[in-house]
């Protein structure tokens, strides 16, 4: 499954090669905004993102143990999942009982099958599913859905007799709900004699039904005209989602992406072949890890995002110029989950001699972590850069935030002073070490 942005590999392996890093990032980015345009995305969206990806790639630091380069990537990787409908697998439970699903899609895009694989994927995920065969103009599609429902044991409601389609769309939806049935599908045609008619079909079977969700079936073959057929079909009923068919093979899928431009909406589910199990959730990381080519991309990100969570070289500066905050020490709780790598640098410089705060009783250390991280998470940007602002009442709302007792937030303002005093008693030796000048051992100086 090879999607759109080939020539992307090119220009990763140019930037790798180049030297300079923000002349690096600016070819990179130029050649990225042309892949994007080419690919049919909206223009100012490929600006939009591109100035994004810029933007962080010149002021963000990366974490320390992360190559200047390897973050870029995992920027650019970052904001081209965002793009494709976010990291996280997409939302496929239904929010509500019953979930009403229209396809919409044209001819030959494989609605009828996907209807099928749909309705066998809710099926297996325990769903009681219904389909309903609203595609009137092709006679045949009927037939082809009841023997489809057959074979996943999926009742289809259908009536060839009746020609008119919207009719048909909320007779059987009002067949399942009545039966108390949680997902309907509604297969409708992707053909008529004129386009207008077609769509005006499905605006009218949207009023009737007020489906919850429309999802739009699009060939990943089609390559360019995507953007627009996805655009009027968006114009018409609002897209809610997208599946993509036909990636198996050696389809290029640059549809995909333009789909997604056109209407704003997730590809949810991609069709990879003609069997009603070649069905998955789509995966924006998967996808985007191929496009960029670059060996183990996924591997690459999570170990960034790991590390990331832990202290960067400024932070580090930070603490031994006695700047310390709520984040820092956020960061620190969470790595002290993993040993705790600020004590191991602060152990690490010798001569500081310096007894380290957050001496928990490792039974506690879990329990304490998590309800110290809960506390850290409902304060504001306010309390966070500044804690010292944290009052009585402030610090009953925290609390109330967090779900934690208020001892819990007490505490951990506590440990807090106590870092503070350690960040600062750092920068005085920090200081004294410079006046001494490098005539003197570091290791001559005692702790006081
Ligand atoms: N290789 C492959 N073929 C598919 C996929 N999905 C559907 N098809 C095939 O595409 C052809 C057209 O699909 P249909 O399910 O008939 O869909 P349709 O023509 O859009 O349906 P109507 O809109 O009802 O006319 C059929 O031969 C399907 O088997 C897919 O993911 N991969």
């Amino acid at each position: 499954m090879e999607m759109v942005f080939e020539n992307l590999k090119e220009s990763i392996a140019k930037f790798f090669r180049s030297e300079k890093y923000e002349e690096a990032v600016n070819e990179f980015i130029k050649d990225l905004q042309k892949e994007l345009v080419k690919s049919d995305v909206n223009l100012n969206l490929a600006f939009e993102i591109t100035k994004k990806i810029k933007e962080r790639a010149l002021t963000q630091e990366p974490p320390v143990g992360v190559s200047r380069k390897e973050w870029f990537l995992s920027i650019v990787y970052e904001e081209l999942v965002k793009l494709l409908g976010g990291d996280s697998k997409p939302s496929i439970k239904p929010a509500r009982k019953p979930w009403i699903i229209m396809l919409v899609g044209l001819q030959g895009s494989g609605k009828t099958t996907t209807a099928a694989k749909l309705a066998y994927f809710y099926k297996l995920e325990g769903y009681k599913v219904g389909l309903v065969a609203a595609d009137t103009f092709r006679p045949a599609a009927y037939d082809q859905l009841r023997q489809l429902g057959e074979q996943i044991g999926v009742p289809v409601y259908g009536d060839p007799s009746i020609e008119d389609a919207v009719e048909i769309a909320s007779r059987g939806v009002k067949y399942f709900v009545e039966k108390g049935f949680e997902v309907v599908i509604i297969d409708t045609a992707g053909r008529h004699h004129k386009e207008e008619d077609l769509l005006e079909e499905m605006r009218l079977i949207s009023s009737s039904v007020k489906p919850d969700e429309i999802i739009l079936v699009i060939d990943g073959s089609i390559g360019q005209q995507a953007y627009n057929i996805a655009k009027k079909f968006h114009e018409t009923t609002p897209i809610g989602s997208i599946i993509v068919t036909k990636l198996d093979g050696t389809a290029k899928g640059g549809g995909a992406l333009s789909a997604v431009a056109a209407t704003g909406a997730p590809i949810k589910f991609v069709g990879l072949g003609e069997k009603v199990e070649d069905f998955e959730v789509f995966k924006p990381s998967k996808l985007v890890g191929r496009v960029l080519g670059y060996g183990d991309i996924e591997g690459l990100v999570e170990r960034v995002k790991r590390i990331q969570l832990e202290l960067t070289e400024k932070d580090v500066e930070d603490i031994m110029e006695g700047r310390l905050n709520m984040r820092l020490v956020y960061k620190q709780l969470v790595s002290l989950r993993k040993m705790g790598p600020l004590r191991k640098i602060l152990q690490m410089i010798p001569g500081l001699g310096v007894k380290i705060p957050f001496e928990v009783d490792p039974k506690d250390l879990e329990l304490k972590l998590s309800k110290w991280l809960a506390v850290i998470n409902s304060m504001t940007y306010d309390e966070l850069d500044n804690p010292e602002i944290i009052d009585k009442s402030r610090l009953k709302r925290i609390a109330r935030g967090a779900g934690v007792d208020a001892e819990y937030v007490r505490e951990l303002l506590k440990q807090y002073d106590l870092l503070k005093k350690l960040s600062k008693q750092l920068k005085k030796r920090k200081d004294l070490l410079k006046k001494l000048g490098e005539g003197f051992n570091v290791q001559d100086l005692q702790a006081p």
